[in-house]
């Protein structure tokens, strides 16, 4: 096989638990048969040489492991990690390290994870050596576009600006083709494509957005799509899921559901999730939901509690009174 197949096991407890074949392409010639088998025992320690760096990967395992779900995803930032752990051991080891370009598009409906992963991949790469900073930009079409002409690209040359050492973020980055040719969000575009040359390695560029408007986008800009090798689907949560981040939420802010809440809520997010369709805000809608209930709570403790105390489980408890959809959270 021409390349070198490296298998990223889970040994320690903070890896996932599956094996991950990351295909690394020499760029030397292939030697086969007994060359190849002589050359390979000579230098057998070059495969599982240890890196002297702690295990980068921990903390960021520490971020991914609360998210539900996102199997998808969880699997692709360790194959990010692979690769560039393996990339630095083939380094030392005086293979060529590889050159690699981590532009992504994050294709998925609102509130499914995509601004939280872009946070934890800056992080990575800030980790692994390839952003100096790995701090996150967040951007929307108004932050880019200005009012006349040239004003786009200064905004846009500025904010890439500060994107240096970290990510630049483009939520709904299909916005920017909007008005066709004449259309200012055109010149961000160009002066995007342009900084990805003049700062290659120095900043990594997120497109996210609707998956089918992205589709359209990058159909629409036939230049754009081998600028983004990585390309991730955030895919909606389930009714089950839903629940589970809910749970989670409330957890983490010391909040217990009640049984009977949980079924409420179940029965709302099925309705809700209907009659939204696109726009169901997945996960941002069932924080906004925990959020709002703990605020119900809070003011049923004050009219029931007037001359006394709440116990520690009452001041914790959300019940089903507590979950209130009147208008939307
Ligand atoms: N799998 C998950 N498990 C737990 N919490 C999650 C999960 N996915 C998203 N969240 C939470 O939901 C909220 C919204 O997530 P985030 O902002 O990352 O979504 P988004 O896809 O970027 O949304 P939008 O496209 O609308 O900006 C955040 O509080 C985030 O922590």
């Amino acid at each position: 096989m021409n390349g070198h197949v490296v298998t990223g096991t889970s040994s320690g407890s903070t890896r996932p638990s599956r094996q991950i074949n990351v295909v690394l392409r020499s760029q030397e010639p292939v030697v086969q048969g007994a060359a190849a088998a002589q050359a390979y025992e000579a230098e057998p320690q070059l495969a599982v040489k240890p890196l002297p760096s702690v295990d980068h990967f921990a903390d960021i395992q520490k971020e991914l492991e609360p998210m539900v779900g996102m199997d998808n995803v969880k699997s692709l930032v360790y194959e990010i990690y692979a690769l560039l752990y393996v990339s630095r051991m083939r380094s030392e080891a005086g293979l060529f390290g590889g050159s690699h370009v981590y532009h992504m598009i994050f294709k998925g409906n609102p509130g499914t994870g995509k601004t939280t992963i872009a946070r934890i991949v800056a992080k990575l790469l800030q980790k692994m050596g390839v952003l100096t900073k790995g701090h996150l930009i967040e951007v929307e079409r108004a932050d880019l576009v200005g009012e006349y002409i040239g004003h786009t690209a200064q905004k846009t040359r500025d904010l890439v600006r500060k994107a240096i050492g970290g990510v630049l973020f483009i939520d709904e980055a299909y916005s920017l083709a909007r008005g066709g040719e004449k259309d200012f969000g055109k010149e961000a575009i160009d002066t995007l494509v342009k900084a990805m040359e003049d700062h290659r390695n120095q900043f990594v560029l997120i497109l996210a957005g609707y998956p089918a408007e992205i589709e359209n986008f990058l159909l629409t800009n036939p230049g754009l799509p081998s600028r983004f090798p990585i390309q991730i689907e955030f895919p909606d949560y389930s009714i089950d899921q839903l629940v589970q981040i809910a749970e989670i939420m409330a957890k983490d802010r010391d909040y217990v559901l009640q049984p009977q809440s949980i079924f409420k809520l179940r029965q709302h997010l099925m309705q809700e999730k209907l009659n939204a369709m696109f726009s169901f805000s997945n996960a941002r809608y069932v924080r906004n939901t925990i959020e709002k209930a703990i605020r119900y709570q809070a003011v049923r403790l004050l009219s029931q509690y007037a001359s006394s105390i709440p116990g520690k489980q009452e001041l914790m408890t959300i019940r089903p009174e507590d979950l209130r959809w009147e208008s939307k959270p």
